[in-house]
This record gives C-alpha cells, structure tokens and sequence, in this order.
C-alpha cells in the first residue's frame, strides 16, 4: 500500500517556537528611556494622540473584537545574544565593512583597543583590526572569547591569502552591491545561531532543493526566482563550475575550480537568493566531476564552505572518517548532509547494508541522503520499506532517499525530506530520473496524495490581483487547487464557505477576530495578537478534532522584514515607538517586536488593553518624546489620511543628531499603512537616514508564508516581490 502523505502544514520562516515564545514573554525593565535633548517643537504629538477612534485601515476588520479574554501562554525565556568580541579582520582602506558589521548587529565598534584586553571583556563588542596587524593583536591573547571573521572585498578579483583565512573562523567575501548589507546580515546571523534555517525546515512535511548544474552563476541570475519556486534550498553544484582561464577565453574544462572562483559564485548566488545554499562537491564516482585521489582536497572546500557560512554542506560518505568527523566537529551552525550514491546497479535497499551505509551517515550527518541507481519499480517499494525501518528507529538525523533512472522516479515523489529537483531552465538535469516540482506534484495528485482543494482569498475587491497571483504560483507548481477570490458578505457567508467539503485554506484580508467563534482552533499567536489572517489545514496533531486552524501571517511577514538588515539580536532591549490609529493595527507589529526581544515599547494614536498591552507607555504629551533618547525602530501603522503624522518624529530621531553616538547608529523605520496616503513618511525616514520599509515588503513576506501555511510550497520573497509589480530595488 501507498503511504498517505499528510496534509501540508504551517512552515514558518524561521525557528517559530523560540521567536513566539519570546514574543509571549513577559516584557522586562525599560531601557533605552532617559531624559534627553528637548523636544523639537514641530511635534505634533497632540494631533496623532487625541484619536483612539478604530481605524478604517486595511490593518485589521472594524469587526475584530480587542482579544481581552485571552491569556497569553507559558514564557519560554529567548535565546542568549552571543557574548564575546567579534573581531573583523579587513584590506587597507576598507575600514567601512567593520562600520556596517556592527550596524547590523547593533553594537559599538572599536578599532583601537587591544584584542587582549577585549577578549576579557563581558560585553559584545565589534573589533576592527587590520589584516596586517592581526598576527600582532592575537598575540597573546584568549582566542576563547573571540570570533575572528576575515574580511575580503572581491572587486578587484583578488583572493584572500589562505593563511589568513585559515587563521580565522569565518570569511566574509564581498562586493559593494546593493545586496552586501543583506548579505552580510544573513552571514552574521547564520554563523552566530540567530537564525536557523534548518530548524524550520526539519519540520516541513515537505521540503525539495533545486539542485543547479550551470558552469557559472551568472548564467542563472536572470531566472533565479522562477526556477527556485517550490524549492526550500538551493544547491551550487560546485564540481560542475567550470572556471575561465586566465586570459578570459577558454574554459578549463575537467579541472578543479579554484576556491578563489568558487567563493565568487557563492557569492553571487547567496547575493541573489534568500534561500539556504547546499555546498556540493561531487566525486567523480558519484556522478560529478571532483578526483578522488585525494580527500583533503574535499576537506579543504567544505571547511571553506563552512567558513563562507554556507547553510547546508554535502559531505560524501566515502571520505575518511578523520575527514567527516573533523568537519562534524567545525561544523558551526551549518547542516552536514552526509551523501551516499550508488550507481552499479546491483545495489539492495534490502541488504544489511544499507542499514550499515544509513548507520554509518549517521554518525555526522545531520541529513542522511542515499541515493541509488534501479532498474525495476519494486525496487521503490523496497526503498518505501526501508524508509519505515529507519522512521522506526525512533529519533536520529533524516533521510532522503530515493531512486535514480526512470524507474526510480515514483521514489522521487514518495521521499519528503530534502528531495532534489530540477527545472526546464536549468542547463542539464544533475541525475538521472530528476523531476520538477510540478511534476513531484503532479505525480502525487495522480497517485491520491495530493488532493484538489479550494482555496480563498476573502476580503474585499483589492484582494484580487492578489487571488490571481496565487493561483499563477498553484499552476507553477503544477498544484491541482483553486483560488477564488470572494468578497467577506454579509453575516454568516464567511461560515458557509468554510463549511463547504472542498474548503481548503482561505487568506483572510482585513483579518477577523480570533475569538470569531467558526475558527475552530487558533495558533498562539494569532490568539496573542488577537487576529487571523490565514485560515490553513490543521495537523490533526495540533489541534486534535479541528479540521482548521487560524493563523496569522502578518507578524512573520514583519519580523521577516525587520531581520534582513539587522540580525535579531540588534533588537534585543531597545526602544521602539509605535503608531497606529487602533489597537488591532498595531497588534502584530508588537508581537513580531516582542519576538525580537525589545525593550520599551512607546505608543503613539492608541492605547494597548489586550494580552499584549503589559509593558506598552502611551506617549501622551510632547513631554513623552523626552523619554525617549533614541528609538531603534519607529514603526507607523496610522490610517492612511493621518500617514504624515509620523513624519515630525522621523525627523526628530533623525540618525545624524547629537543623541545618536555613531557606534549604534542604525535604526529602521517600518511604514504598514497601505492605500493613499498624506505625505511621504518613508521619503522623511531615508533622508532623516532610517533604513526604511513599506508595507509591499511586508505584504511580500507575508504573503511567502502565506502560501507556506495554504499549500505547504515555498514561493521565494524575489518572486512574490517581482510578480507583485514592483521593481526589487
Ligand atoms: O545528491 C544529490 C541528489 C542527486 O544525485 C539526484 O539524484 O537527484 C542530484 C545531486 O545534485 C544531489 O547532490
């Protein structure tokens, strides 16, 4: 018999549990408030205070109800921000990067105090030392309590001396794009544990990585985001990079790319996709292009790799054992996927050996991928067996197996962990038998795994072009469901559809009460915050009997913002102000925020009585602004038509002022008013120089989770960015 694959169900961006039990916990002592600089007089305080009428604003419903009834659940205390100094090893004259490091962490930097006296300090700092100095400043010193991370702009086409790189944990390669500052957040949070891509990941019903066969990124960047589309992860086949030779014409085919070229593609890709990379280096053996005659040189790249920060790193099992396990124990935050290939044919899934091949991965594989060439289709069935012997053993890393060869393909749509697909635009297929992420599902609908569902977007008429963009990423996907867009009725019609026997999953916009008494079960969240915006298929293990479960999507997509220009920690403990005509506007946004571990929440147009209001101050007078000495993040979630009240205090904060010391300089302003608004606030905010968002970056994540939660598919942000209508950058 077939297995039955479970419905798909909530994935989130990042490590949920943590962040949603950092958001319920209790908020600590104030920081951040004292008194200061007087307050400029073009504040008009008064005019956003004197009303706490509800909003119109497409925030929230003027249905939604204050959740007061609700008790926020048990506080799980956040995790610890990393103590230590972190030491940013950089060129001659390109001092800047050690500038931006800690913006993005939000911490001071120094480049003059000793590394010895440094190391012994308690609290982070940031380290600025030249690479000519470093050996200099090392000596003597307790590398314990220190992060080196060697820096290298790869402009001018050099590479880092290895000597230097191995003296240091990590490197950081660079080029000064519009991509670096996000680049550099996503390396600094991966290596230092704030985000953890894996976690989320390793629970997924289904999770699929677009394995890339192109011989130079470049090539691939024009349709990166389609082809990632229903990809969780995407492998650089760095065996397959075929480096040009040095007078730029041929290409040296067959050879080793230097580590030089291949940290430059990394680059490029990582510049170029939110997605979490899988490092490859195939041997020769196994279908790829790396000799095996000599196993340190895979030791060196996949160290490097690991160094480079990347995500996931493919380890082959052939290797020395000195070799994987010294690469389990540098490991860092990133995921080992041990790998196994057998391409003779005669392999057995039924033999001792795999179990012996499954045992021997596992001892430092976080991943346990086997993969093995077949020529009848029993030999799925006997690969569906041994999955269930290897689930049954209880706790261990997971497998992904599955067939190569025609024949092996129902093995590709049966396997759920890690499975590698291909897309038409890709230069070549990377194994034999791969198929899209259309055709996985399209082979699961066929088979009955995969049943059609309807699916909503309910709302008002502006949800439309929304519905239609949606129902573009089911036909990408090759999912059997439908959109539909339906305007919310009268009373009662939101009850009729969910009761409908093909009610699938339904986005929610403006979103409804959590108290709304047909949703039959709520996330924590979403009953936190007191609204839900995404009604999405229930694990029965989540929420026994119910069939649904209410979630909200919108604080994900606002941590999802907040977090790709400044790691999470750079949040933790400062201040924040927030503006909003009602208290349901405001209610994500203090979620996501309390996730981050803020400090003192000020607000502006409303004052706070649900789960969420314990530790929010009302600034109610100009004298508030005084408290204050400078806000990390000014988020205004005002109606439209009171839009430009937030403009007096973005210019008070302005980044430059005397009450902004330059080491903690960087601070972001969030705009989620939607529809036309008075003024221009985040024009105000970039040139008072915020790091600024609207809401389309918001609705963008949003809607990624959105479509996580709906069909359990990953729509990487760069789509649903592009594909919504406005330029990336
Ligand atoms: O290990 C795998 C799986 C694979 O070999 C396949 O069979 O699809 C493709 C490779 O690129 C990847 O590294």
């Amino acid at each position: 018999m077939m297995p039955t694959a479970p419905p798909p169900t909530a994935t989130p961006l990042f490590d949920e549990t943590a962040a949603v039990s950092t958001a319920l916990k209790d908020p600590g002592p104030h920081t951040g408030a004292s008194s200061n600089e007087s307050a400029s007089s073009a504040l008009n305080i008064a005019a956003i205070v004197s009303n706490h009428t509800p909003s119109s604003s497409s925030q929230s419903s003027t249905s939604t109800s204050s959740p007061q009834n609700h008790v926020a659940p048990p506080i799980v205390p956040p995790a610890d921000t990393p103590s230590g100094t972190i030491v940013i090893v950089f060129g001659a004259g390109l001092e800047q990067i050690v500038h931006m490091v800690a913006e993005v962490l939000g911490k001071p930097w120094t480049t003059e105090a000793s590394l010895a006296t440094l190391a012994r300090a308690t609290d982070v700092v940031v380290a600025g030392v030249t690479s000519y100095d470093l050996d200099r400043s090392l000596a003597g010193c307790d590398r314990s309590s220190l992060i080196l991370i060697n820096t290298h702009c790869v402009e001018d086409g050099s590479a880092p001396e290895d000597q230097l790189t191995e003296s240091c944990d990590y490197e950081f390669l660079y080029s000064r794009s519009p991509f670096l500052r996000r680049d550099l957040t996503r390396f600094l949070s991966l290596i230092l544990g704030q985000t953890r891509p894996h976690e989320d990941l390793r629970t997924k019903t289904r999770t699929n990585f677009i394995s890339t066969t192109f011989p130079d990124v470049h090539a691939a960047l024009p349709n990166l985001d389609i082809l990632s589309v229903g990809s969780d992860a995407v492998e650089i086949r760095v065996d397959l990079l075929v480096e040009p030779t040095s007078d730029g014409a041929a290409a040296n085919q067959g050879s080793v790319p230097s580590l030089k070229y291949v940290g430059q593609q990394l680059m490029l890709l990582r510049q170029h996709t939110e997605l979490p990379i899988i490092f490859t280096a195939r041997c020769t053996k196994e279908n790829g292009k790396f000799p095996m005659d000599d196993p340190t040189l895979f030791y060196k790249y996949l160290r490097r790799a690991i160094q480079w920060g990347v995500e996931y790193v493919d380890v082959e099992l052939w290797l020395p054992e000195e070799i994987r396990r010294r690469l389990a124990e540098v490991k860092g935050h990133s995921i080992i996927m041990s790998a196994f290939h057998d391409f003779s044919g005669t392999w057995k899934w039924t033999a001792p050996e795999a179990q012996r091949v499954f045992t021997e991965s596992a001892k430092y594989g976080d991943i346990v991928k086997m993969i093995a060439m077949v020529s009848t289709i029993e030999e799925n069935y006997e690969l569906e067996y041994f999955r269930s012997t290897i689930k049954s053993r209880g706790p261990g890393p997971l497998l992904s197996a599955v067939n190569m060869g025609q024949t092996g393909q129902l093995s590709r749509a049966l396997n759920t962990v890690f499975s590698p697909i291909t897309h038409p635009l890709l230069p070549m297929i990377a194994a034999p038998g791969q198929l899209t992420a259309a055709e996985i599902n399209e082979a699961l609908h066929i088979m009955g795994q995969l049943p059609k569902r309807d699916l909503y977007v309910i709302g008002s008429f502006r949800a439309t072009p929304h519905s239609m963009f949606m129902e573009k990423c089911l036909n990408e996907l090759g999912l059997p469901h439908t959109f539909t867009s339906i305007d919310r009725g009268p009373k009662g019609s939101m009850e009729s559809v969910l009761a409908q026997p093909q009610f699938g999953g339904a986005s929610v916009n403006p979103p409804i009460s959590s108290l709304t008494t047909y949703i039959p079960a709520v996330s924590d969240a979403a009953r936190a915050i007191g609204l839900v915006d995404t009604i999405a298929m229930a694990a029965p293990h989540e929420t026994g009997s119910a069939r649904f479960i209410g979630e909200n999507s919108a604080w994900k997509g606002i941590r999802a913002t907040l977090t790709r220009e400044y790691v999470p920690s750079a949040y933790r403990g400062r201040a924040a102000i927030i503006l909003a005509g009602s208290e349901p506007d405001a209610s994500a946004a203090i979620f996501a925020l309390r996730s981050l571990g803020i400090g003192a929440i000020y607000t502006v147009g409303f004052k706070a009585s649900g789960p969420l209001a314990a530790g929010l101050e009302p600034f109610t007078s100009i004298q508030s602004v005084k408290l204050v000495e400078q806000p990390f993040v000014i988020v205004s979630a005002l109606p439209p038509e009171k839009s430009l009240l937030v403009q007096p205090l973005l210019r008070h904060y302005r980044t430059n002022g005397r009450s902004s010391p330059p080491s903690t300089r960087g601070k972001v302003y969030l705009d989620l008013t939607s529809g036309p608004r008075k003024g221009d606030p985040l024009g105000v905010a970039t040139s008072a120089g915020w790091t600024a968002y609207g809401s389309e970056d918001v609705s963008a994540w949003t809607t990624v989770e959105t479509m996580r939660l709906l069909v359990g598919q990953n729509v990487p942000f760069d789509f649903v960015r592009m594909a919504l209508g406005r330029p990336l950058f």
